[in-house]
C-alpha cells in the first residue's frame, strides 16, 4: 500500500511519519518538496501530485494553524484549510483513494458545558475555525472515502505549542496571566498519530467506518490549570523557573485577535465504540512530553 503524507514536519506530521510507517510505503512531503508539489497555498498544483504518485491513502497533516494571525490573513487560511483539502478530496475520489484529515474543536462556538458529539451544530467564532469547517464540508462533498478526526489543544515534543510557551514564559517572568474559563483536553500528537494508524487500518477493512470522529485525550482542564501543571512538573523535576505567580484570568481580561470557544469538550464515545480504542488521560501524555523535552 502507498500512503501520501502532506505536512510531514508539523507536530502531527512528524509523529505520523513514525506511526504510518508500518502500514505501507510512505511518501512524506512538506511544502518545500521539489519532486512533487505539496504546498497547500497552491491548490492547483496538488491534483498532479496525487495523479503522479497514485497513493491508496492520502493523509493531510498540513494546515494554517496560527489562530490569531488568520484573522488578518483569511484568504491564505482559507486556501490552506479549505480549498486545498477540497482539491485533495476530489483527487482522492477520482483515484478511489482514502483521505485522512484533521479538524478542530474551534468549529464549535463553545456554548454550554456538555461534551459535544460529532453531529452537534457547528458555529465557529474565528477565521481559523471557519476555514477548518469549510475544509470538512469540501471533503464530505467530494464523495471520497474519508476519516476526519477533530482534535484539540495539540502538543508534541517537537514543534511549537502552549506547554512550551508556558515553560519559556515561566523562565522569563515572575508573573503569568492565563485564561481559566476555556475548558478542553490537551492532546498529544503522538497519541493522535497512533489513533490515526489504528483507525485507518480498520477503515481499510471496514469502509463503513468512514466519517467524522472526535479524537482527544481523556479528562479536561483549563489553559490555566494546564499551565500550572506544566510549570509545577518542571519545578518538581529540578528546573528553576522565575514565575511565582500564575494568575487565573477570564477570557474577557486577555485580549486576542481571535475569539476562542469557552467549552471545547469533545465526546469521544463514537470513536471508542466504532474502533474499540482507549483515550488515555491528558496528563499521561503531557508528563511524557515534558520528560522528553526537559530531559528528566
Ligand atoms: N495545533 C493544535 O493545537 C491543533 C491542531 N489541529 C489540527 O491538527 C492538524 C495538525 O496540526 P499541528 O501538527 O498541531 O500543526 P502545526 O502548526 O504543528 O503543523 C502544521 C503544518 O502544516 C504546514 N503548512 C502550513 N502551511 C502549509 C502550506 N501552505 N503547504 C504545506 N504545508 C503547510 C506547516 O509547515 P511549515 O512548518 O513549513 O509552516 C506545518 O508543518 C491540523 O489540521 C490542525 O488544524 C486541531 C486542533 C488543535
Ligand atoms: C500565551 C498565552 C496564552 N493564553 C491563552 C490564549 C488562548 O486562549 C490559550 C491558548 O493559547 P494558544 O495560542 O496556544 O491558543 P491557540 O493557538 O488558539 O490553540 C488552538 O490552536 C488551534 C490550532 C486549535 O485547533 C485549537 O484546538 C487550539 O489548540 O491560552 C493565556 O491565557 N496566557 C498566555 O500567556
Ligand atoms: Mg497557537
Amino acid at each position: 500500500m502507498k500512503i501520501l503524507l502532506l505536512g510531514k514536519n508539523g507536530q502531527l506530521g512528524w509523529e505520523l511519519q513514525r506511526a504510518l510507517a508500518p502500514l505501507g510505503e510512505l511518501i512524506a512531503l512538506d511544502r518545500h518538496a521539489t519532486d512533487f508539489a505539496a504546498d497547500l497555498a497552491q491548490p492547483d498544483s496538488l491534483a498532479a501530485t496525487v495523479r503522479a504518485l497514485q497513493p491508496q491513502v492520502i493523509v493531510n497533516a498540513a494546515a494554517y494553524t496560527a489562530v490569531d494571525k488568520a484573522e488578518s490573513e483569511p484568504e491564505l487560511a482559507r486556501t490552506v484549510n479549505a480549498t486545498s483539502p477540497g482539491v485533495l478530496a476530489q483527487a482522492a475520489a477520482e483515484a478511489g483513494a482514502w483521505l485522512l484529515h484533521y479538524s478542530t474543536d474551534y468549529v464549535f462556538d463553545g456554548s454550554g458545558t456538555a461534551a459535544r458529539s460529532e453531529d452537534a451544530a457547528t458555529a465557529p467564532l474565528n477565521v481559523y475555525g471557519q476555514t477548518k469547517l469549510e475544509g470538512e464540508a469540501a471533503i464530505r462533498a467530494s464523495g471520497c472515502r474519508h476519516l476526519i478526526l477533530r482534535t484539540s489543544w495539540v502538543y508534541a515534543a517537537r514543534g511549537g505549542n502552549f506547554a512550551k510557551t508556558m515553560l519559556r514564559l515561566a523562565g522569563e517572568r515572575e508573573r503569568l496571566t492565563v485564561i481559566d474559563d476555556q475548558i478542553g483536553a490537551p492532546t498529544g500528537a503522538d497519541l493522535l498519530a497512533d489513533l490515526s494508524a489504528h483507525m485507518l487500518r480498520q477503515a481499510l477493512q471496514q469502509p463503513e467506518c468512514a466519517g467524522t470522529y472526535h479524537a482527544v485525550a481523556g479528562g479536561e482542564t483549563s489553559w490555566h490549570a494546564y499551565a500550572r501543571h506544566v510549570i509545577e512538573w518542571a519545578r518538581a523535576h529540578g528546573h528553576e523557573l522565575k514565575a511565582t505567580d500564575i494568575a487565573a484570568v477570564p477570557s474577557s481580561a486577555f485580549a486576542t485577535a481571535a475569539q476562542r470557544p469557552l467549552n471545547s469538550r469533545l465526546s469521544t464515545a463514537r470513536l471508542q465504540q466504532v474502533f474499540g480504542l482507549h483515550l488515555p488521560h491528558w496528563q499521561t501524555g503531557v508528563d511524557r512530553m515534558l520528560a522528553e523535552v526537559l530531559g528528566r
